[in-house]
């Protein structure tokens, strides 16, 4: 078992969308959302709106059948069952919710290949059949603190646990992050010397670190499409596995996968 975690963004990184926003597009939501948001945080908001679908007789099938409908790029899928084939722990760390990730990880029978997704939980409201979301942090009660990211969630304070719990069990491993958004910004922030950022590029966590690379003890790689998704990140494990090897003195040392690691490193402007 290779001591690596890759742990991957959903909404713009599994999916081509943003799962919240395909809901609102595919069930005509959007009059309803601009109405609310000016006044409306917007993990309430989608709680409220599976409220409205509810209202409106749509059964939490037709939501899952709507959430299978949503696109990802093809090599997704085999990019994740091969990193969970080389025996790397995948994680999900994502501020959409647990009842869509769940449909469509289960739908593309992938759920197995993750051993935890830390998210938003949802759950049905037996009695009325309609689903809730709820925050993953009570902000109202305990409030992050963290400036950078949204009340609801933190990523950062969740790489800091995972990272807590991992050297809790006297354990070292290596971390590959893969995400797109403002909100994997702070995580990135929080990963250690030997850690990978993999943002993607052109797109908001990439553009934020750009501004000040330096400010990452990770090493970054970036990515455009779920293509070069898989080719980079499965370099990246080949060479920890690799250099692993090499340190523990099993391998003969590899010039090519190191040499192709640092081609591919961020060119951040
Ligand atoms: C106008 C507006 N305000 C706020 C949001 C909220 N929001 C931003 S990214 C995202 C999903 C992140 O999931 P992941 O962490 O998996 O990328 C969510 C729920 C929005 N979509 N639109
Ligand atoms: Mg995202």
């Amino acid at each position: 078992m290779a001591d690596i975690m890759v742990v991957f963004d959903f909404d713009k990184t599994i999916m081509d969308w943003e799962c919240d926003d395909w809901i609102v597009h595919e069930f005509g939501l959007i009059d309803l959302v601009n109405e609310l948001l000016p006044t409306t945080p917007w993990n309430s908001l989608m709680d409220k709106m599976m409220g409205e679908l509810h209202s409106r007789g749509k059964t939490i099938a037709e939501i899952a059948d709507v959430l299978k409908r949503a696109t990802m790029h093809p090599r997704i899928v085999p990019a994740i069952k091969s990193i969970h084939a080389l025996g790397c722990e995948l994680r999900i760390l994502s501020d959409a919710n647990l009842f869509y990730i769940e449909t469509i990880l289960n739908h593309l029978g992938i759920r197995e290949c993750f051993s935890q997704i830390t998210t938003n939980p949802s759950f049905v409201d037996e009695e009325k059949g309609r689903l809730r979301i709820l925050p993953f942090h009570d902000f109202r009660s305990s409030p992050h603190g963290c400036s950078l990211c949204p009340p609801n969630l933190c990523k950062g304070a969740v790489i800091e646990r995972v990272q807590a719990s991992v050297s809790a069990e006297g354990k070292k491993k290596r971390f590959i992050y893969v995400g797109d958004g403002v909100g994997d910004y702070c995580p990135s922030l929080k990963l250690s010397e030997g850690d990978f950022m993999m943002p993607r590029k052109d797109y908001p966590v990439w553009d934020l670190i750009c501004q000040n690379p330096a400010l990452l003890k990770a090493e970054i790689h970036e990515w455009t499409d779920g293509e070069e998704l898989e080719r980079v990140v499965l370099r990246l494990i080949d060479a920890i596995i690799t250099e692993e090897e090499i340190k523990s003195g099993r391998s003969i040392s590899s010039d090519r996968e190191m040499q192709n690691i640092v081609d591919h490193r961020c060119a951040c402007p």
